[in-house]
């Protein structure tokens, strides 16, 4: 039987401590990050927002929106993926089981659902607003109840922290755990105190989100490993990288008339083709063409 998505993510998390999950914007960043070695990627909600669709993370991009992306990354690239459905796509609990199959059947191996309104902001801005803990455990039994694979990773992610402070939101944790979430995203947690009360509190995998200039520091592995945190997710990184390079191009070539001053900030040619498989699948269509001429 073949292993599915969700499996391989919990052996992931089983066979590194903490495991290190990285954003991939797109399918080509995936095959980037499966070379640089990681066992497990991540697709943001801010970032198809703002990577796909150029809008801000409000709550604006669809179910859809993301399945997309999920598609264009599980078909090239075999690293469980775990993905950002923000409050699920609700408001029902019928929406949030349409969710959690889609998911599933487009080859996502975990994802995370949050307690914000559905007007949601990203977790490190303020004005942020949550819903009830009987409404949050409602979202989340409804998720776990509509896995098509047992072993697909579901994360309830609380943004409490912000809002109701430390102790509210392990108690909503604690709920959310109760009503069948595999793992507990603590939200713009500031210190590294909090990570290990929740870890002590919640006794399933802790997921600490170390987004850059946000409210979390920047914390080490070693240090998140010594709070018992499981997972630590760097949504981001790479896409803020990505955008910085392109600007100095644009800017550069708009400014000097040639993009001299900045080739070497470039990926070369080979090492696209390189990344991406090029002269396998050129191979393959030189060998296409044998065999069309043999005919
Ligand atoms: C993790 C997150 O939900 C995301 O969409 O990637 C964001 C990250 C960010 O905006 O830095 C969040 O923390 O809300
Ligand atoms: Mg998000």
């Amino acid at each position: 039987m073949m292993t599915s998505a969700g499996a391989k993510f919990r052996a992931a998390l089983a066979a590194e401590q903490p495991l290190q999950v990285v954003g991939a914007i797109n399918a080509n960043h995936a095959l980037l990050a499966k070379r640089a070695g990681y066992k497990a990627i991540y697709l943001s909600g801010g970032g198809v927002a703002a990577g796909s669709l150029g809008l801000p993370d409000l709550g604006i991009n669809t179910l859809d929106d993301v399945l997309t992306d999920i598609r264009r990354i599980t078909d090239v690239c075999d690293l469980p993926l775990m993905v950002d459905i923000d409050t699920g796509f609700g408001p029902s609990a019928f929406n949030i089981e349409r969710t959690i199959k889609s998911l599933i059947k487009f080859g996502a191996a975990a994802c995370h659902i949050e307690d914000q309104v559905g007007a949601k902001r990203c977790g490190h801005r303020p004005g942020k607003e949550i819903v009830s803990t009987a409404e949050m455990v409602d979202r989340v039994k409804a998720a776990a109840d509509a896995k098509t694979d047992p072993d697909f990773f579901l994360i309830a992610r609380t943004d409490a922290i912000a809002v109701e402070g430390v102790e509210v939101a392990i108690e909503r944790a604690i709920a959310c755990v109760e009503a069948g979430a595999d793992g507990i995203f603590a939200e713009a947690a500031y210190d590294l105190d909090t990570y290990r009360r929740f870890v002590d509190a919640v006794k399933v995998p802790v997921l600490a989100n170390i987004t850059e200039f946000g409210k979390t520091p920047l914390f080490t592995r070693e240090e998140l490993a010594s709070a018992g945190v499981a997972i630590q997710l760097y949504p981001l990184s790479a896409f803020r990288a990505m955008n910085k390079a392109a600007e100095n191009v644009y800017t550069a070539i708009r400014r000097d008339g040639h993009q001299k001053n900045v080739l070497n900030t470039m990926q070369t040619r080979e090492e696209l083709y390189d990344r991406i498989g090029y002269h396998a699948f050129e191979e393959r269509l030189d060998a296409l063409f044998n065999t069309n001429k043999q005919k």
